[in-house]
């Protein structure tokens, strides 16, 4: 594949496709695009039926769709996230798996997944489960619970669950399927939707209540631990008129957009290192000065019975000290998301490959192309992570080609370079330096706290991957023993 644009029409719009490295970069910095006709189209679908949410007027939609959303790029909320959700790691990584037979006494994430604790494992406890399902619910709790608080899932045990379902038929909502279409997920999907957007208008009405120093009912005791960036969307809502009903769409954007990619990525993640147990070692050593787990003895407690695993974690030992660690996410983020970005054009604009593209194609001198105002681009960020020009076997995980070695020092250092798979500019990904933070963290408490083993041979199937609306899910579930290893 040599071309680096390719058109087509669709509906009377000319779309774009670009492949090109540089041209994509310079495409997410141009002034002249923006992603507005996609977030509107996206809230049309997340229930903003009466408009409330997409025809704002200009200094509102900057305020609630680009100001708010910046906020989680920022400080304080940063350090602030990444230490609540570090926080939540050290206490729930230990109960990924809790080993209770009764589903009444299992956490939220083990109740989807068939746990079953299994007997025949000598003295280490083990059980087998569905990775997936455990996964996403287990990074979905993490995440929701630190940008939303504790409370929503505590009042809401199923949203989550109506996440998933939506998601898995979400394309065909954002291309305006209706909701009695004959097709299958999608009445569900809607159903889904429906039962979201009431649980989020109650919580931002409990919100307010709260914030005005009235009692929001028992189901919402406490809302102090809700981020800022949320407190402040949920007051700028009320300051623009807009009732709880009228924001929810809005929220459930945010709560999509928070949780589909993090909890598949997270998923792939440790598939691919647990399905190759040389870079699983060479991780855990990596690591080991950085996060640890043990389970304190009845010595150390002086209580009469045994108390669960403990974690210590050092966020920046991992962020600056773990290179493979890092690189092995980058590998996973290439092979496993096949993330898109959409803009449209707001005026002309010629763009130019490098000559560093030429290099890597049959041409001899860089191409031009002209791109017009009301135009559509999509940047396709999957097609250029799997790029043989790019990437050696690129089917291949090989998480050193995103490791660079300082020729002076010898030091080595996981860089990110030509993939883009969070978008960039204006619109790009929000939650980038989060989620990247929150994936290592858990990934490194994961491996360090549990070893997961394929229930049929040494090695896991990689499942297929399955087309979705952010990353790819897995084709199929994959089931899988789980051992605590202390
Ligand atoms: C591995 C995890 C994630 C991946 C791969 C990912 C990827 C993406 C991509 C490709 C986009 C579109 C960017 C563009 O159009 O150029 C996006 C948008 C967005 N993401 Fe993420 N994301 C992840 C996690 C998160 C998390 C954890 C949050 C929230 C804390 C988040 C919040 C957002 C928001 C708010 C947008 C919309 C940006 C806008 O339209 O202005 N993402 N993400």
């Amino acid at each position: 594949m040599n071309a680096s644009v390719f058109g087509s029409y669709m509906g009377g719009t000319k779309h774009n496709t670009i492949v090109s490295p540089s041209m994509i970069k310079s495409i997410m910095q141009s002034k002249a695009t923006t992603s507005a006709p996609l977030v509107n189209r996206a809230l049309k679908a997340f229930g903003d039926d009466l408009g409330s949410l997409r025809d704002l007027n200009t200094t509102d939609y900057q305020v609630f769709h680009h100001k708010l959303p910046n906020l989680l790029m920022r400080e304080p909320f940063i350090t602030e996230a990444s230490e609540t959700t570090i926080q939540l790691l050290k206490r729930e990584v230990p109960n990924f798996v809790t080993f209770c037979r009764s589903v009444v006494d299992q956490t939220l994430w083990e109740r989807g997944s068939d746990v079953e604790v299994v007997d025949d494992n000598g003295d280490k406890p083990a059980c087998e489960a569905n990775l997936f399902d455990l996964v996403r619910g287990f990074i979905g709790n993490i995440t929701t619970t630190t940008l939303m608080g504790q409370a929503i899932l505590e009042a809401f045990p199923s949203l989550l669950d109506d996440l998933w379902v939506l998601d898995n038929r979400f394309p065909l909502l954002a291309i305006g399927v209706p909701r009695w279409a004959p097709l299958p997920g999608v009445p569900a999907a809607y159903a889904a939707r429906d039962r979201i957007l009431n649980s989020l208008a109650a919580y931002q009405q409990a919100f307010l209540q709260w914030d005005d120093g009235i009692d929001p009912g028992v189901k919402f005791r406490d809302l102090e631990d809700v981020s800022e960036p949320l407190k402040q969307r949920i007051r700028t809502s009320k300051n623009l008129g807009l009732s709880p009903r009228s924001s929810a769409p809005g929220h459930l954007s945010l709560l999509w957009a928070m949780n589909v990619n993090s909890s598949n990525i997270a998923f792939w993640y440790l598939v691919r290192l647990y399905n190759d147990p040389t870079l699983l070692e060479e991780i855990r050593k990596e690591i080991s000065p950085y996060v640890k787990a043990h389970r304190p003895s009845r010595e150390e407690t002086g209580f009469p019975f045994e108390e669960p695993p403990r974690i210590s974690l050092n966020l920046k030992g991992l962020l600056d000290s773990c290179p493979l660690l890092k690189a092995s996410f980058y590998e996973t983020l290439r092979l496993d998301s096949a993330d898109m970005s959409f803009r449209k054009l707001t005026s002309d604009l010629t763009i130019t490959e490098s000559n560093e593209d030429v290099t890597n194609s049959d041409r001899t001198k860089p191409h031009s192309y002209k791109v017009y105002k009301g135009e559509s681009l999509i940047l396709h960020h999957g097609v250029l992570q799997n790029d043989s020009r790019y990437f050696s076997n690129p089917s291949q995980f090989d998480p050193l080609r995103f490791i660079i070695t300082d020729p002076e020092t010898g030091e080595k250092k996981a860089n990110m370079h030509t993939i883009h798979p969070f978008g960039g500019g204006m619109s790009g990904c929000k939650g980038r330096t989060f989620a990247e933070r929150q994936l290592l963290a858990f990934t490194a408490a994961m491996i360090v706290m549990w070893d997961i083993e394929p229930m049929d041979g040494s090695h896991f199937t990689v499942p297929r991957h399955r087309q979705s609306s952010g990353a790819y899910l897995p084709k199929n579930d994959i089931r899988v023993r789980i051992i605590a290893r202390v």
